[in-house]
C-alpha cells in the first residue's frame, strides 16, 4: 500500500478524468491526488482544460470517463452534495454589482444556510480580511477590482468550505493587490483548507505547495515548483547581446539549441548540452555580426520547465 502523503486520505483524488465535446477532448485521463491543507496549482496557458478539470470537480460539469473524489464525495454521483463542502471562486468573481458589501455576503451565507450568530460572524471575518469595513454600504459595483476580488473570495469561503476551488482568482488585478489575495490564501491553508487554484502567472505559481502543469488537456508534469525546476534534465542559458530580437533568427537551428526566446532584451536559450550549444550561439552571432558580451548558465525558471515538458511530451503549447 502507498505511503505516500497526498494519497493517504487525499481531500482530492482522481484517476484518468476525462471530459469530451463531441470529437474533440478537452481534459485527457488526468490523474492526481491532493492532500488535505495542500496548495495545489494548475498551471497553463488558455485553453489547456484548467477550467474544465475544476468544473468537473465542482459538480458543474460531468466527465465523459474516470473517477474522481472531492471530500470523500464521488465527483459523478455526488455533484449536487459537493457544491455544499467546497467553496468555488470563478474568474468572473460571481458578485452582484447592484447589492452592497453587505448584501453580498447575506446572499451568499443564504446559499450555503449560514444564518444568525454564524453569519454574523463570517460577515466581520470576511469584511477585516477585504478590508472593507469602511465600505459595507456601498454599491459593489463601485469598488475596485482587488477589493472585489477580496470580496469574492470572502463570500466564496463564507461557510468554511473544506475544499476550494478558484479559477485564475486574480486575472487582471495588479501585482500588489493579488500578493493581499495570496496571503489570505496561505492563511487559509494553514488553518486545513485545501485549496486548488489555476493561473497562468508563473510567479503565482511559486506559491503552490505543488502544481501539474497541463497542456492540450493533458497533464504534463506534476510536483513542487523547486523540484520541477531541479529535474528539468536541458541546461538554460543567458546569453547577452547586442541585438536580442535578431539574435533569437539567429539561433534557429543552431546545433544544441533547444529553444530561443526573448526576455526583455536578454536571450535565454534551452540548451541539450551547455558546452556545445555554447559553442555554437558564439559561432552563429558571430556569423550574423552580432556582438556576444557572455554565455552562462542559469536556474531553470517554470516557464522552461513548462516548454520542455511539453518538447518531451511531444507536443506544443497552445497560446
Ligand atoms: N462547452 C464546451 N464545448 C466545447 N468545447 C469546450 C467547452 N468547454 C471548453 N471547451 C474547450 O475545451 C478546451 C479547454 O478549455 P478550458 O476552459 O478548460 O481551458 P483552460 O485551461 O481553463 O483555459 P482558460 O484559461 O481559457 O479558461 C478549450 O479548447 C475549450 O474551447
Amino acid at each position: 500500500m502507498s505511503t505516500d502523503l497526498h494519497t493517504q486520505d487525499p481531500a482530492i483524488a482522481v484517476e484518468d478524468l476525462t471530459r469530451r465535446y463531441g470529437a474533440f477532448t478537452a481534459v485527457d485521463a488526468v490523474s492526481f491526488a491532493v492532500a488535505r491543507g495542500e496548495v495545489f496549482g494548475f498551471l497553463g496557458p488558455n485553453g489547456a482544460g484548467k477550467t474544465t478539470t475544476i468544473k468537473m470537480l465542482t459538480g458543474l460539469v460531468r466527465p465523459t470517463s474516470g473517477r474522481g473524489t472531492v471530500a470523500g464525495l464521488d465527483v459523478t454521483r455526488d455533484g449536487a452534495r459537493i457544491k455544499h463542502v467546497i467553496g468555488y471562486m470563478s474568474q468572473l468573481f460571481s458578485l452582484y454589482h447592484d447589492l452592497t458589501v453587505d448584501e453580498n455576503i447575506e446572499f451568499a451565507g443564504g446559499l450555503h444556510g449560514v444564518t444568525g450568530a454564524r453569519l454574523a460572524a463570517r460577515r466581520d471575518w470576511v469584511l477585516a480580511m477585504a478590508g472593507l469595513e469602511a465600505e459595507r454600504r456601498r454599491p459593489t459595483g463601485e469598488l475596485p477590482l482587488g477589493w472585489k476580488q477580496r470580496l469574492a473570495l470572502g463570500c466564496a469561503v463564507l461557510h468554511e468550505p473544506r475544499v476550494l476551488f478558484l479559477d485564475e482568482p486574480t486575472s487582471g488585478v495588479d501585482p500588489l493587490a493579488r500578493r493581499a489575495f495570496w496571503d489570505v490564501i496561505r492563511e487559509l491553508a494553514a488553518a486545513g483548507t485545501t485549496v486548488l487554484v489555476s493561473t497562468h502567472y508563473m510567479e503565482e505559481a511559486e506559491y503552490c505547495g505543488r502544481l501539474a502543469l497541463m497542456n492540450r488537456g493533458r497533464l504534463v508534469a506534476l510536483g513542487t515548483p523547486a523540484g520541477l525546476r531541479d529535474a528539468m534534465p536541458e541546461p538554460v542559458l543567458r546569453v547577452a547581446v547586442s541585438d536580442a530580437p535578431r539574435a533569437v533568427a539567429a539561433l534557429a537551428g543552431a546545433e544544441g539549441v533547444l529553444e530561443a526566446s526573448l526576455f526583455g532584451r536578454v536571450l535565454r536559450v534551452v540548451a541539450a548540452d551547455a558546452v556545445s550549444a555554447t559553442r555554437a550561439i558564439r559561432t552563429r552571432l558571430e556569423g550574423a555580426g552580432i556582438v556576444c558580451h557572455g554565455v552562462e548558465r542559469v536556474p531553470s525558471s517554470l516557464e522552461d520547465v513548462f516548454v520542455s515538458r511539453v518538447r518531451s511530451a511531444g507536443g506544443a503549447v497552445i497560446s
